[in-house]
């Protein structure tokens, strides 16, 4: 188990982690979320290791994790972390840039081993090409291999997919995720999109300025956010006055929390007025006004600006 107990670390005297406190059991994939600039990558680097923490430990199991006052090299060599700027050789080959992380002792596993891991990133076909010659995802998915070569206790990913296409990135993560599993390797994700967590991520931590403000089973987290923020990061919601769509609610003060898919047009109910569909593949998000009050809901059918409908509530519990 990674243990994080009463962590605090000032990076500058505008921003600091404060007092935190996780444990994540091995082998569980764990996001971390919120928004931009709140401290996803800095608690990353301080499981690494790659800081030294004011206040607090970290351990995982009986080892503690510590930052470069004790280590001339930081970081733990049980745990792998792969950064926002991938840390490749731009002038040796792809297969060369795994290979390094593994044992010249045993040329043939070294060899398997490879070529095992150019494949669950999809980049067999490029075993021989020099880095510098890659793409930005090309180059993230090399990266992901270095990564898992050693075969890490603790995998640290900062926006793993986020230079890979749409095409590729579903397959990889289906493929990686399912790989990570079966090795039984922890993973921790720092993330911005909901589409990385809700498939793979057992647990979700969320973080709001420096602290931990939710940390639930990602399904749990999702059906029930406690505030606005903690719903926002998973896509579009809204926050209404629950007695709009649900006439069982009698005080006016209770407010809402409401995903757009859980929202549908009516025979009767909340009128409100069509202000612009998005068309979304399978269906279309339409943003729609009751008073000043934006209301989006999802919908097979296409509406135009200024048809006036009836809203009503899709379902009550969520589950
Ligand atoms: N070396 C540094 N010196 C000073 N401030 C820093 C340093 N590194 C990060 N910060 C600040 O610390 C805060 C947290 O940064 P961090 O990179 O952990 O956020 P994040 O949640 O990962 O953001 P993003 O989602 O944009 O990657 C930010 O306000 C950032 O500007």
């Amino acid at each position: 188990m990674l243990r994080i107990t009463n962590v605090s670390y000032s990076i500058s005297d505008r921003f600091s982690l404060q007092n935190l406190n996780l444990q994540i059991e091995e082998g569980t994939h764990v996001s971390i979320i919120g928004e931009s600039g709140c401290g996803k990558t800095t608690l990353l680097k301080l499981i690494y290791g790659l800081y030294d923490t004011d206040t607090g430990t970290i351990f995982w199991k009986d080892h503690q994790i510590t930052g470069p006052k004790d280590h001339l090299v930081p970081g733990m060599p049980f745990i792998k972390h792969l950064s926002q700027d991938f840390d490749l050789m731009p002038f040796i080959s792809v297969e060369e840039n795994i290979k390094k992380f593994l044992s010249r002792l045993y040329p043939k596993e070294s060899e398997q081993r490879t070529q095992e891991l150019l494949e669950v990133v999809e980049m067999s076909a490029f075993a021989k090409a020099h880095v510098k010659t890659l793409s930005g995802g090309q180059k993230q998915r090399v990266a992901l291999a270095q990564s898992l070569a050693k075969e890490p206790k603790i995998l640290l990913l900062d926006e793993p997919f986020s230079h890979i296409d749409n095409f590729r990135k579903n397959r990889l993560r289906r493929k990686l995720f399912s790989y990570l599993k079966k090795q039984h390797i922890t993973c921790i994700v720092a993330t911005h999109d909901s589409t990385d967590i809700l498939s793979y991520m057992d647990q979700t931590i969320v973080i709001r300025e420096g602290e931990i403000i939710a940390n639930a089973p990602t399904r749990e987290l999702y059906k029930n956010p406690k505030t606005h923020y903690i719903a926002s990061l998973f896509g579009e919601v809204n926050e209404i006055p629950a007695h709009w769509l649900d006439t069982t609610i009698t005080d006016s003060n209770t407010l809402a929390l409401l995903y757009p898919y859980q929202i549908i047009a009516a025979n009767t109910g909340l009128d409100v007025t069509v202000k612009q569909s998005y068309f979304k593949g399978g269906y279309y998000l339409i943003e729609s006004m009751h008073n000043d009050t934006p209301i989006f809901f999802e919908s097979s059918k296409e509406y135009f600006p200024s048809d006036q409908i009836k809203l009503a509530l899709k379902t009550l519990l969520m589950d």
